[in-house]
């Protein structure tokens, strides 16, 4: 039983013909864009926005018709995944690198569905390391600021190359075990020089959608 699988194709019924989509990235949200291409083979009419080249290339495979961000306007719906989910539904996301990406289209979105296998709900964010985009311009400086602010960072490799985000940018993963403030924090973070984004999504997921051990679906709507 595929979890990530089943909390995706739930979120994918969702979409309704003539809605425009945020697509997610990661390989929760790979299902999400698998059974909307499915979805438009059978004849749904979408138009769809990706946060990322990955998601941007699978969905463009399915047929699904990818808009520029700057034609498409307000998006009724994303659908993403999550590396944790806490009870008031904030979310650390970034684990796949897209979270500048993605955080835009959410932004961007009159309703954002996370979805996840239950592993990723947590009682309190930060045991994943929260990840950091940081411009490469002075990039040591910026990482002495995250150290100041007591996040532990370190920067995410891609082999024996810093890795690169698809905005070209840096990725510091700041281990920090557990966030207590977390909404001070992502502002305190996005104020730092050098500082493109985080991981930090607050406020922001209408709906999650997370598939139990078992199979099972536990849909939880904010109120
Ligand atoms: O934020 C993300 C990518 O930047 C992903 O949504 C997050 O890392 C979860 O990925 P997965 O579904 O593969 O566990």
């Amino acid at each position: 039983m595929n979890l990530k699988q089943i909390a995706a194709e739930r979120a994918a019924e969702y979409v309704q013909d003539g809605m425009k989509v945020g697509l997610g990235t990661g390989s929760t949200a790979y299902y999400a864009i698998c059974r909307i291409g499915e979805r438009v083979r059978e004849g749904l009419n979408i138009q769809a926005v990706a946060t990322s080249e990955a998601s941007d290339k699978l969905a463009k495979e399915w047929g699904i018709p990818i808009v520029p961000f700057d034609q498409i306007g307000r998006l009724d719906l994303t659908i993403d995944g999550a590396d944790e989910v806490d009870p008031e539904f904030n979310l650390i996301k970034g684990g796949g690198g897209a979270l500048l990406r993605e955080k835009i289209v959410a932004a961007n979105s009159d309703k954002l569905i996370i979805v996840a296998d239950g592993s990723k709900a947590v009682q309190k964010l930060g045991k994943f390391p929260l990840p950091v985009e940081v411009v490469p311009f002075a990039s040591e400086w910026t990482f002495q600021a995250l150290e100041k602010l007591g996040c532990h960072p370190e920067w995410r490799m891609d082999g024996d190359q810093r890795y690169l985000t698809d905005n070209g940018n840096l990725i510091a993963d700041c281990r920090m075990e557990a966030i207590e403030h977390a909404a001070e924090l992502n502002v305190q973070l996005n104020m730092l020089p050098g500082v493109v984004d985080n991981g930090l999504f607050i406020n922001m997921a209408d709906t999650v959608i997370l598939a139990k051990d078992d199979g099972s679906i536990d849909e939880r709507h904010r109120s």
